[in-house]
């Protein structure tokens, strides 16, 4: 089918701008440049080997220093082991089974430690990542072909609009004393559903809340697995966390990107080691490994002889290990078997422990933040899917400007709430903002359905605050700097901290330290997030409270939410010119992280020549929430 043909292109041209960037860093990069950009960790010590499954040795490896730096270095992903001696010739590709703190393990494509790891220092390169690629381009294939077929091309071709979806109205309603209205009808519409149904969760609607319910509402239903995926690590790890405590019996499928107990309680490789015949794995790859370490006796240049007694061993544990993964295979089948929910990202819905498995239902939730193609790997393995998110939120990242223009930026959740608003249920009730922080998202955004709820409706800082004010800086001389393709404004950042310091002097008559308010300071451009942050190192006042204040891109605060949230718009121009601020999704995620103040400092002439923010200022100063910066009182 072309929908499909023409997604793979879009996928194709991704994947190469993905790794044209990628060698681009790599490539040219000294091993400083590397190390600091998280792709390398050199040097590092090998700190224990094991026989793995087929032919695999895997390696664990420390890093000895620079343990600090942050890095990208993720379970599932390719690295290489290389020496310094000749990293071109010296060095040997694997797959990251595990990582967690300065350590991660490897698994190699050989049997034992290549002779170089022996002498000179050893390093970790990340490889770029096909596998994703690859399995998305695989789903996308595949879903072309089913497509073609009645019964098994029935759910793809609703999500591609050729069919509409069905209900089941004859179902008793659900109800529960833990949703609201919405919420319940959202519930409802998933459990009647015979093929689709789409949560649609403005900010602090209670998404998660909602689903976490709906999910056990379907598996009492059902009575079958059902699989539960989001885009990133830390959607599934929050998903995983609040099924379990729901008493739900979960398989957290990949590694958690938060490293708790409980989340790593629920992993595939933890339940496997709790597993009762583990204690029969132990024992065989205790055998297999002193075969192994006998077999090391005899070094390859002895005789004949010694050489084939040598293969024998080597046979031998191989065969050992062929029992291994056969013991381990029962035990997965038995955890899996056992799980009522599974959870995983939506390319890990291919992990090799899943990617054989059915299920009547899939759950896809920020489906607003996922790419097109990786939702087919799951959706191919479904009868019915739930889709849950806010397609009025930040689209997913995508790195080709010719691939997202071309429309690898329009979600399928964004297709499928055009196509289908039968299947969609708007969350109405918010449980985060001041009404009057959330009355213009909801105006523009939601069709001004939003409702605050009664806890949160009025709530204040303190009595006399205001929740929303509107900063105008024009005529002020707050001049935008451009640097390459980054913009600041250093006069509106020292400005900002100067209005947040009176504020937290204000603050401090009405709060101890420990129930200080929290507060986000946020840029659209990441040169002026750098200027504040170091701006903030001089704000005498807010140093007692630095603890609360978090200062970052927009992008980063998505799903979050502050006390105080400060926006600098940075922009201020006599070109007309407001770049990406032109996003206004962008926007309805920064304006609706603020629980009882929202700040928006910006220049009004520049702001005003989209209507988004003309419409705003009007917002604001109708409601008194109005300020020009002139007059503001030092
Ligand atoms: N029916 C409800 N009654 C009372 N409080 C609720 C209800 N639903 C959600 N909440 C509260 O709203 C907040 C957000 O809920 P939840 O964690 O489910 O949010 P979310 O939808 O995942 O977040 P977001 O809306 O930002 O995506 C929580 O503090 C939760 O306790």
């Amino acid at each position: 089918m072309d929908y499909f043909k023409k997604l793979q292109e879009l996928l194709k041209i991704e994947q190469e701008e993905d790794r044209a960037s990628y060698q681009q860093l790599t490539a040219t990069a000294s091993l400083n440049v590397r190390r600091a950009n998280g792709l390398t960790w050199y040097p590092i010590a090998i700190k224990d080997t094991e026989l793995g499954r087929g032919d695999y040795l895997t390696v664990e490896v420390e890093r000895t220093t620079h343990q600090d730096l942050s890095h990208q270095f993720r379970p599932g992903v390719s690295a290489v082991l290389f020496s310094n001696h000749d990293a071109k010739k010296d060095r040997v590709e694997g797959t990251i089974s595990w990582q967690g703190g300065n350590r991660m393990k490897i698994a190699l494509r050989t049997d034992e430690l290549p002779e170089w790891s022996r002498d000179g220092k050893l390093g970790i390169d990340l490889l770029f990542d096909d596998n994703s690629y690859d399995e998305m381009q695989n789903a996308l294939k595949l879903a072309a072909t089913l497509s073609e077929k009645n019964e098994e091309g029935r759910l793809i071709k609703i999500l591609t609009g050729q069919q509409k979806p069905t209900f089941n109205t004859e179902l008793p309603a659900f109800t529960s004393p833990k949703l609201n209205a919405s919420q319940q009808v959202a519930v409802n519409k998933i459990l009647a559903a015979n093929d689709l149904a789409i949560v649609h969760g403005p900010p602090g609607t209670g998404k998660t809340t909602t689903l976490i319910q709906a999910i056990k509402a379907l598996i009492k239903q059902e009575h079958k697995q059902i699989l539960v995926v989001a885009p990133s690590n830390a959607a599934v790890d929050l998903l995983s966390e609040r099924l379990f405590e729901e008493g739900v019996n979960v398989l957290r499928i990949g590694n958690p990107a938060r490293v708790s107990e409980r989340l790593l309680s629920l992993t595939l490789e933890n339940k496997m080691a709790e597993h009762s015949s583990n204690k029969e794995i132990k024992r065989l790859k205790k055998q297999a490994n002193e075969f192994r370490d006998m077999a090391h006796k005899y070094k390859r240049n002895f005789g004949k002889s010694e050489r084939e007694q040598r293969k024998a061993l080597f046979d031998e544990a191989r065969n050992i290990m062929k029992q291994v993964d056969k013991t381990e295979e029962y035990i997965i089948e038995d955890v899996l078997n056992k799980a009522q929910v599974i959870t995983a990202t939506l390319v890990g819905a291919n992990n090799y422990a899943i990617r054989h498995l059915k299920y009547h239902t899939v759950v896809i939730d920020e489906a607003g933040q996922a790419l097109e193609p990786a939702c087919w790997i799951p959706i191919l393995k479904a009868q019915k899917v739930i889709l849950a998110g806010d397609h009025c939120q930040l689209p997913p990242t995508i790195k080709s400007n010719e691939a997202a223009r071309k429309g690898l930026n329009n979600t399928l959740l964004e297709k499928c709430v055009t196509l289908h608003p039968e299947a969609v249920v708007l969350l109405e009730e918010q449980y985060r903002m001041h009404e009057l922080i959330m009355g213009y998202s909801s105006n523009i955004f939601y069709q001004d359905q939003l409702k605050a709820h009664a806890s949160v409706a009025q709530h204040l800082l303190f009595t006399e605050d205001t929740p929303l004010s509107f900063v105008d800086t024009a005529g002020c001389g707050f001049d935008e700097k451009q640097d390459g393709t980054s913009t600041t404004n250093p006069e509106e950042a020292a400005f900002l901290f100067r209005h947040l310091t009176q504020l937290a002097t204000a603050l401090g008559a009405h709060y101890q330290a420990a129930n200080f308010p929290t507060i986000a300071v946020i840029s659209p451009y990441k040169q002026q997030v750098q200027l504040l942050q170091e701006l903030l190192q001089h704000a005498p006042v807010l140093q007692n409270h630095r603890n609360k204040i978090s200062v970052n891109t927009i992008d980063s605060f998505q799903g979050q939410e502050r006390d105080i949230v400060y926006i600098s718009m940075t922009r201020s121009n006599t070109d007309n010119k407001i770049g990406f601020l032109s996003d206004i999704r962008r926007m309805n995620v920064a304006m609706t992280r603020a629980r009882k103040k929202l700040v928006v400092i910006g220049d009004s002439g520049t702001l005003s020549q989209l209507p988004f923010y003309a419409d705003f200022i009007t917002y604001a100063t109708d409601r008194n929430s109005y300020q020009s910066a002139w007059e503001f009182a030092e």
